[in-house]
């Protein structure tokens, strides 16, 4: 057992904000397809990024993407992963797949279609990354960590290592880790510290294999635009409404046409439905007057318009739909499955 003790310094501002991710689960198929050509000493794959929720999964992510996350192609989807980010650094492109936040605490349809989504996402990976809180383990680490497959490198991430005061704790705590699964390396480290980030590609880097990349160098995701759609305006409704909004509220693109437009280059109609559980989340989404949907979808658009570099027109909706999150067959609808 090989266990890299790394210290990191003290977290600085560099994290980026915390996405989360209820809208990536949608399958699709493996990458494949169009490849650049065979080129020598390259090295490709797969890595997931798993733990509880709250842990700093979206800030790693963010930061080992480097930044935020933005349309560079329109190919179709040509990966059964959905692919968050994909960042090629020297000869080796690191192509980091999605896993919904782990949820152990309700057992509802929307959980357990999650919870496959999870077990899906890492059964073919080359590498995973389990993140904890440095010093910490819980039951609900617990439960993640035992959906493993034996046999996928699992790098035990001990994140936020800038809050632990008592460096001297960690070393009885890592050896205690060390029974609980075979981890191929245990990382010390601070998702917020650029040198922990740095040393954690040359880590990964080992753990895939040698093959052409699949993407070309500059690609940062092969998401669709309709999905960047739908995460925006979910990342502006819950920015706006903190924490009062459950987490089964969620987002519906019923409507992406590009249209014909002489004034602009690209022009976008998209018109979106946020689906609450009550009436009394609907309120708390519109707001007095109509002042919050209106600052949602006025900051998602304008969003939008850099991301995709096009004028946008974005209408959204706010719709109830009582006990949607526990109707297996409404769940699958919005395409959860
Ligand atoms: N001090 C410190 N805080 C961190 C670090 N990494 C993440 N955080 C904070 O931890 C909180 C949760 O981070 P997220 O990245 O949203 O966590 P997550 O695991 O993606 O959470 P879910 O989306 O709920 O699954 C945020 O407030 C982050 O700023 C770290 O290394 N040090």
């Amino acid at each position: 057992m090989n266990a890299t003790e790394t210290v990191a310094g003290s977290a600085d501002d560099s994290g980026a904000s915390g996405q989360n991710d209820l809208e990536a689960m949608l399958a699709a198929a493996r990458p494949g397809g169009d490849a650049p050509a065979e080129a020598s000493g390259q090295r490709c794959g797969l890595i997931a990024i798993v733990g509880k929720p709250n842990v700093g999964k979206s800030t790693l992510m963010n930061a080992l993407v480097g930044q935020k996350i933005s349309i560079t192609s329109r190919k179709a989807q040509t990966t059964r992963h959905r692919i968050t980010g994909i960042r090629t650094r020297g000869a080796t492109q690191f192509v980091f797949v999605d896993t919904p936040g782990f949820q152990t605490r309700h057992s509802t349809a929307l959980n357990k279609s999650l919870n496959k989504t999870v077990m899906g996402a890492i059964g073919d990976v080359d590498l995973i990354l389990f993140v904890v809180e440095a010093g910490s383990f819980t039951l609900a680490d617990a439960k993640v960590l035992s959906l493993f497959k034996p046999g996928i490198p699992t790098l035990l991430i001990a994140n936020k290592l800038d809050t632990v005061h008592r460096r001297a704790e960690i070393a009885p705590w890592l050896r205690d880790m060390q029974g609980r699964h075979p981890f191929a390396e245990f990382v010390p480290m601070s998702a917020k510290n650029k040198g922990d980030i740095e040393r954690l590609y040359g880590i990964c880097e080992k753990y895939l294999p040698e093959q052409p990349w699949w993407y070309a160098e500059d690609e940062l995701t092969d998401r669709s635009e309709k999905f960047l759609a739908s995460e925006t305006v979910r990342e502006k409704l819950f920015r706006f409404t903190g924490d009062e909004l459950p987490y089964t509220s969620t987002v519906v693109i019923d409507k992406f046409d590009e249209e014909k437009s002489k004034q602009h280059k690209r022009f976008i109609r998209i018109a979106a439905t946020i689906v609450v559980e009550r009436d009394g989340h609907k309120a708390m989404v519109i707001g007095e007057k109509g002042e919050r949907l209106k600052r949602i979808s006025t900051e998602a658009r304008q969003e939008l318009e850099k991301l995709m570099d096009a004028k946008v027109f974005l209408e959204v909706w706010v719709k109830v739909r009582s006990g949607w999150a526990d109707d297996e067959a409404r769940v699958r609808s919005f395409g959860y499955e």
